[in-house]
């Protein structure tokens, strides 16, 4: 169990969430931290999230004698600690120079799955490579380009990852007065190397290369990444080039959850992107007993968009999710901390979770699955 605090010293970061982001504003660039922390048009989402969970809470059982406690899952043949992921976040090298590099020898050091961003600043085997031992899993953002998307899943399987997660939500950026008020230029610009400049398919298309004509790449990046909708045929041809486990990113309704199922893929993850995207939707946590029901144990049901604690990841697993993912809070560490300041955020999270399922009763997933009373109405 993680000792931060208990061990007569005082840890290095704050394990309070709220401190940890104020800490991580103090020590960033302006840009980047409002690329984190913001969201979308007033922030209604964003503030949605959190007040779903302050109407939900756990009913503790007392005298268990749970004092040994097994928190391990295996999911998409993935086996993790705790049903913990870290979420794919984008062109983390505004965040640390060593940017998902430290993020995945984090990550891997506890044996939790960060998932790797279509939009990271480091290569897909890159990043493999500092992942070492630990899961790996891919993150697309699908290209209107055939030829590109077929070279980033298959340099996406060659160097080892296993699960691919199609983000649904974002196939145009949402409307964040934050970013826009800088022209989103430290993305995409900035330390704008993210791929897929690195991508031959990617660098195929252009005339002249990113490092003869940054601009010009910028725009055809642009092209390939935003602003077109696609429908459900395009995930089935994803489907027909990745032979592996598949789940999809961003899904709110029940009914998208069944036409996620009837297209084949493998897992779901209710998500409303942090806040990101759709101002005005709906908390994520208010969503997910709906999908929950809906799929009713076919695949896997994960969740995130709001999570800062591990007494907010009970409730979400309490709820019915399978795992957990996060984004800002290992954001915040990587800022402050580059590969120690996430180890850190994950261990807090991994020990404030056993702590509270072990204070409310539970021993294992299975324990807490199977209770249906855990969750009562406002606290
Ligand atoms: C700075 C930042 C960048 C993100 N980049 C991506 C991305 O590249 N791909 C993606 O699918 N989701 C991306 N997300 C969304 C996260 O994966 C996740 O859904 C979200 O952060 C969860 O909400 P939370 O921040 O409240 O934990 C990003 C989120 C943040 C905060
Ligand atoms: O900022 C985001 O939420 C996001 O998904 C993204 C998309 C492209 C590049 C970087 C991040």
């Amino acid at each position: 169990m993680y000792a931060a605090g208990l061990d007569g010293r005082v840890p290095a970061l704050p394990t309070d969430p709220a401190r940890l982001e104020a800490a991580a504003r103090r020590v960033l660039p302006a840009h980047a931290f409002d690329y984190v922390a913001g969201g979308a048009g007033s922030g209604a989402t964003m503030r949605a999230n959190r007040a779903a969970f302050d109407r939900v809470g756990l009913v503790p059982r007392m005298l268990r004698g749970n004092h040994v406690r097994d928190w391990s899952t295996r999911l998409l043949g993935t086996w993790m600690p705790a049903p913990l992921l870290l979420g794919p976040v984008g062109v983390q090298s505004l965040l640390h120079d060593d940017g998902e590099l430290a993020t995945a020898r984090a990550a891997a050091a506890l044996g939790v799955p960060a998932v790797l961003s279509t939009a990271s600043s480091h290569t897909t085997e890159e990043v493999a490579e500092a992942s070492g031992r630990g899961p790996r899993w891919y993150q697309l953002y699908r290209p209107t380009d055939d030829d590109v998307t077929a070279s980033l899943l298959a340099r996406a399987r060659a160097a080892g990852f296993t699960v691919l997660v199609v983000t649904l939500d974002t196939w145009t950026l949402g409307w964040r007065p934050r970013d826009l008020d800088r022209a989103y230029l430290p993305f995409l610009r900035g330390v704008g190397t993210a791929i897929p400049f690195s991508d031959p398919a990617f660098r195929a298309g252009l005339a002249r290369s990113p490092e003869e004509d940054l601009g010009a790449a910028v725009r055809h990046r642009q092209r390939l990444f935003t602003g077109t909708a696609w429908g459900w045929d395009r995930l089935d041809r994803i489907r027909a080039q990745w032979e592996g486990p598949l789940v999809v990113k961003g899904i709110q309704r029940a009914e998208d959850a069944q036409l996620a199922l009837r297209h084949g893929v493998d897992g779901v993850i209710v998500s409303n992107h942090g806040g990101r995207q759709v101002d005005r939707a709906i908390g994520a946590l208010s969503a997910l007993p709906g999908v929950v029901a809906s799929v009713a144990g076919r695949v896997p049901v994960l969740f995130d968009s709001g999570i800062r604690t591990g007494a907010d990841a009970a409730v979400a697993l309490a709820l019915g999710a399978d795992a957990v993912l996060v984004g800002r809070p290992f954001a915040f560490g990587l800022a402050l901390g580059g590969q120690a300041g996430v180890h850190h955020v994950v261990r807090c999270l991994l020990a404030e979770l056993d702590t509270t399922l072990a204070l409310a009763g539970y021993r294992d997933l299975a324990e807490l699955r199977a209770t249906e009373d855990v969750v009562a109405g406002a606290p």
